[in-house]
């Protein structure tokens, strides 16, 4: 029996200000503190439709709710999830004992707004939009004087207010540890009801870095092209925006980094944080994506195959970060811009996408737009209906995209599509249907898109020779394979590539001083010229089982010096590297003075298969041994 020794009048002079104002509320609605209101009469049928309305708020609570009480477990704490108007949408937990009545109150249907029952926790929590804890004698009703209950709003991705969390108790308990769990959940909630939003790229942000990644970091979801999907109630106080703003905002509105700049520094990110200003001068850091507790379920099993369970070992920090917010945008049918130097793995990772995304079971159609003659592109991409010309098939033929149907379009070196090409792409991505070349009915075709250049797109968009509305429509999130230089994990990389390459071979070892050599050179083909590399390598390795740098060609022990520029041609030094083969190996014996077992020995590979490539290249020996 709280307080009910004071008169009404002294105790509303000592009432916070939030119940103050609920308790003249309730004496506008016309409710007297002696009613008998609390036990609403709920029918069934009100419950049924009550819980229909609320399933999707109940859904996005039930796990929260259930883990506070959980946690709240012994202090007696009954739990509710309440709907805007104040409707109890869904309870979790008993009553403490049956005598105290709290579980007559707390059932589905009743309402417990204000304006029914007069100042109470989640119907003044809804009224004032803030949390709020009633105890005893601050309920209005003088029936309710046994409650503690302790209500916190819950505000929707656009703002707007969806409901409220309840804990209610008819022990003394401790409504501040009630307060700071409802809260966690409630910030649990709104995340939750913010990762369900589609199409939307979501950026963390807190003033301090040690506060991302927990339960009060702010949080945004933006559009591929910069427009505000939605936000937290964290990151609309950090942003100072009024409740229901947020809309039609465009990124560029709120922070003084342009969007498109922001996404690829926060892309690119992999040592921490990135910094970023909003419009009201605060600084913030900054992280792409949700945290883990958000990630997208785990592919079906055996639903992979080999090359994807490959390119899970990219254990690069920064491949593993780009790839994780990629599968998580390409599920969301965002569409996903490879770019990197060539032979970075851009199609490994455009199958990784499909095959490890909700379109797995779909086809993947991959089409080389550099490899296409002009003459053949439309019919190949839009397909052809019968008689649209000489030598067609008959009945006609789907395109490309047509075959896409159900799967992902996966459009590699996209820079290298002709302009003209270009303008029907987009109108295909817009309208999502396409007309066969020779006329018939549009077909609506349902397509993930990725795409995959090594060329600078916005410097094509520069010279004429790219569309800019293509560029934003297919760059929806970019993904960057760095450079294999680049890699933090050269090395357990080029042991997998190694075992992949020669998985005939019994070679699967590379000597430490040859893995320096080939980490020291600066691979401009990347992981396919890697690749050829060390098929080479393990030839002549074959008798000894571990790759020395004498197996290695001269370009890459020469110090990293490597001929041409990144971005050349791949397989160039390999051609160079046989070319001087021969060159090494006559070198080599007359080092030695044609002694074959230390020629042998000088270069690492066998008396035999050295007496084998003196036959292929026609060498003498220089003396006898
Ligand atoms: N993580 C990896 N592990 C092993 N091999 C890989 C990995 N990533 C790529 N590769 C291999 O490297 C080679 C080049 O990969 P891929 O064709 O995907 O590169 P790309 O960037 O699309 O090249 P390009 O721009 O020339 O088309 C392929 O043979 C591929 O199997």
């Amino acid at each position: 029996m709280l307080h009910q020794e004071h008169p009404r009048a002294d105790l509303r002079q000592r009432l916070p200000d939030t119940v103050r104002a609920s308790w003249d509320r309730s004496r506008r609605y016309g409710i007297s503190p002696s009613d008998a209101l609390l036990l609403n009469e709920v029918t069934l049928a009100h419950q049924k439709r009550v819980r229909e309305r609320n399933q999707r708020l109940a859904g996005y609570a039930a796990p929260e709710l259930a883990a506070l009480h959980r946690a709240l477990g012994g202090a007696g704490w009954m739990l509710a999830c309440l709907d805007e108007e104040g409707t109890i949408a869904a309870t979790y937990g008993k009553a403490p004992s049956p005598a105290a009545r709290l579980d007559m109150v707390l059932r589905t249907g009743v309402s417990l707004s204000e304006l029914t029952i007069g100042t109470n926790g989640p119907g003044c929590a809804i009224a004032e939009r803030k949390p709020v804890v009633v105890s005893g004698c601050e309920h209005y009703l003088q029936e309710a004087k046994d409650f503690i209950c302790v209500a916190v709003p819950v505000f929707d991705p656009s703002g707007e207010l969806v409901g409220a969390i309840d804990a209610s108790s008819t022990n003394r308990s401790d409504g501040g540890i009630a307060l700071g769990g409802l809260t966690l959940a409630a910030h649990a909630i709104e995340k939750r009801m913010m990762a369900d939003l589609r199409d939307a790229i979501f950026i963390r942000m807190h003033a301090r870095p040690d506060m991302l990644g927990t339960p009060l970091e702010a949080l945004l979801a933006v559009s591929p092209d910069g427009c505000l999907l939605g936000l937290n109630q964290a990151a609309r106080h950090m942003l100072a925006l009024p409740a229901g703003a947020g809309g039609d905002l465009a990124f560029a509105t709120l922070f003084d980094t342009p969007f498109h700049l922001a996404m690829d520094r926060l892309g690119g990110a992999c040592n921490g944080p990135v910094q970023l200003q909003s419009a009201g001068g605060l600084l913030l850091h900054a992280r792409i994506g949700m945290d883990a507790a958000a990630t997208p379920p785990a592919p079906r099993a055996g639903a992979r195959p080999a090359a994807v369970q490959d390119t899970n070992d990219m254990k690069d920090t920064r491949v593993e970060q780009q790839l994780h917010y990629g599968r998580r945008a390409y599920a969301r049918n965002i569409p996903v811009l490879l770019t990197g130097e060539t032979g970075t793995g851009k199609e490994v990772a455009a199958r990784l996408l499909h095959d490890t995304g909700p379109r797995a079971g779909g086809p993947f159609i991959a089409v080389n737009c550099s490899a296409i003659p002009a003459s053949l592109i439309e019919s190949e991409f839009f397909g052809y209906v019968e008689g649209a010309f000489t030598g067609g098939r008959s009945g006609g033929a789907p395109g490309k995209m047509e075959q896409a149907h159900g799967g992902t379009l996966f459009l590699d070196e996209i820079g290298d599509m002709p302009v003209e090409l270009q303008g029907r792409l987009l109108r295909v991505l817009q309208e999502r249907s396409i007309t066969r070349l020779g006329g018939g009915k549009p077909v609506a075709i349902d397509i993930a898109v990725v795409c995959a250049t090594h060329r600078d797109l916005p410097r094509l968009v520069a010279d004429g020779a790219f569309r800019e509305d293509l560029l934003y429509r297919i760059n929806g999130f970019q993904v960057r394979l760095p450079a294999l230089r680049e890699r933090d994990d050269f090395a357990a990389l080029a042991q997998r590539v190694l075992r992949d390459a020669c998985a005939a071979i019994d070679v699967l070892r590379i000597s430490g001083p040859a893995m320096a050599a080939l980490q020291a050179y600066a691979w401009p083909g990347n992981i396919r010229q890697l690749q050829h590399v060390l098929r080479v390598a393990a030839l002549y390795a074959e008798e000894t089982g571990r790759i020395e740098p004498a197996h290695l060609p001269p370009e890459v022990t020469a110090g990293g010096q490597c001929p041409g520029a990144p971005g050349g041609e791949p397989v160039a030094a390999l051609t160079h590297f046989k070319q001087n083969e021969s060159a090494f190996i006559r070198g080599a014996l007359h080092d030695t003075g044609g002694n074959i077992s230390a020629t042998a020995q000088r270069i690492g590979i066998s008396r035999h298969t050295l007496y084998r490539k003196m036959r292929q290249y026609g060498i003498a020996r220089p003396g006898g041994e």
